[in-house]
């Protein structure tokens, strides 16, 4: 079974993973893995031209996405500057119960196929009220809430600079507005208390949700320079007097998609 793929030797699942990869895209070399989190979906057309497709679970160690509706794709995408990104539109959440090897094995496939950097893109709660649903915010450091780590054994891996200031540069010239945040991963499935997004926010929390902080830690012990953006859809429980309307946190992620994929494409272009 996958798991089993994957619980032999975590680092050979995804050689073979890149391997199987190159062989079906024709790519042999990948520069840059663009993970793909709820509202941004529309980014990998803007991001370049999509040379092949590949749908999740024929690449080894990878499953079938769990979110209804999410077509769980492995694209490989030619920018305009003939950068090539890798982008992984099936993640695998924690809160899956499939343990951390899955969560990240698209990350360790994506350094095995030679990318260099990792983009990592979420939904989440916000924190702070200047920030609407449909706001995006760069992600300048993370709070890990899950008590686990996608590293086993001695791996001690230093984690300052996290997410590249380079690359939060580089984004702010895109879009000087754009503000940074720190994001807590919690780990679901389901939506903090009231108390519990206080408690984040005291502990200095501005984004909350159920991704990102597992995979950027793997993206670093990997080697690549990380960065992460998050699209706030909803205010976390208790921020907002009064309850927001799913509607309006479907329709201000809508909304908020051609903006925020203009705004990818142009910093992966950097
Ligand atoms: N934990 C958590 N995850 C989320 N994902 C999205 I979209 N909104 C939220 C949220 O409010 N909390």
């Amino acid at each position: 079974s996958t798991t089993d793929f994957l619980n032999t030797d975590p680092f050979a699942a995804a050689r073979a993973a890149a391997d199987y990869i190159a062989e079906e895209t024709g790519v042999d070399r990948h520069d840059t893995a663009l993970v793909l989190g709820s509202g941004w979906g529309e980014a990998a057309d803007l991001v370049g031209e999509t040379t092949a497709t590949l749908s999740a679970e024929e690449v080894p160690g990878f499953h079938a996405p769990a979110v209804e509706g999410h077509v769980g794709t492995i694209r490989s995408v030619l920018t305009k500057e003939g950068k090539r990104a890798l982008v992984l539109g099936a993640r695998t959440h924690y809160y899956e119960g499939k343990g951390v090897r899955a969560v990240v094995h698209g990350i360790r496939t994506a350094a095995a196929a030679g990318c260099s950097t990792l983009v990592l893109t979420n939904g989440c709660g916000g924190l702070n009220e200047a920030w609407a649903p449909g706001t995006p915010v760069l992600i300048r450091d993370h709070i890990n809430l899950t008590a686990a780590s996608p590293l086993e054994g001695a791996t001690f891996v230093d984690l300052t600079d996290l997410y590249s200031p380079r690359i939060r540069g580089l984004a702010r010239e895109v879009d000087p507005t754009l503000d940074e945040g720190v994001y807590a991963q919690f780990p679901g499935p389901h939506y903090e208390t009231p108390a519990e997004v206080q408690y984040a926010k005291r502990i200095g929390a501005d984004l909350i949700g159920m991704s990102t902080a597992l995979e950027a830690i793997a993206g670093r012990h990997a080697g690549m320079e990380v960065f992460g953006i998050s699209l706030v859809t909803n205010l976390a429980a208790g921020i907002s007097p009064q309850p927001l309307s799913h509607q309006e946190v479907i329709e201000s992620g809508q909304a908020a998609g051609p903006r925020i994929s203009r705004l990818l494409a142009d910093i992966i272009a950097k």
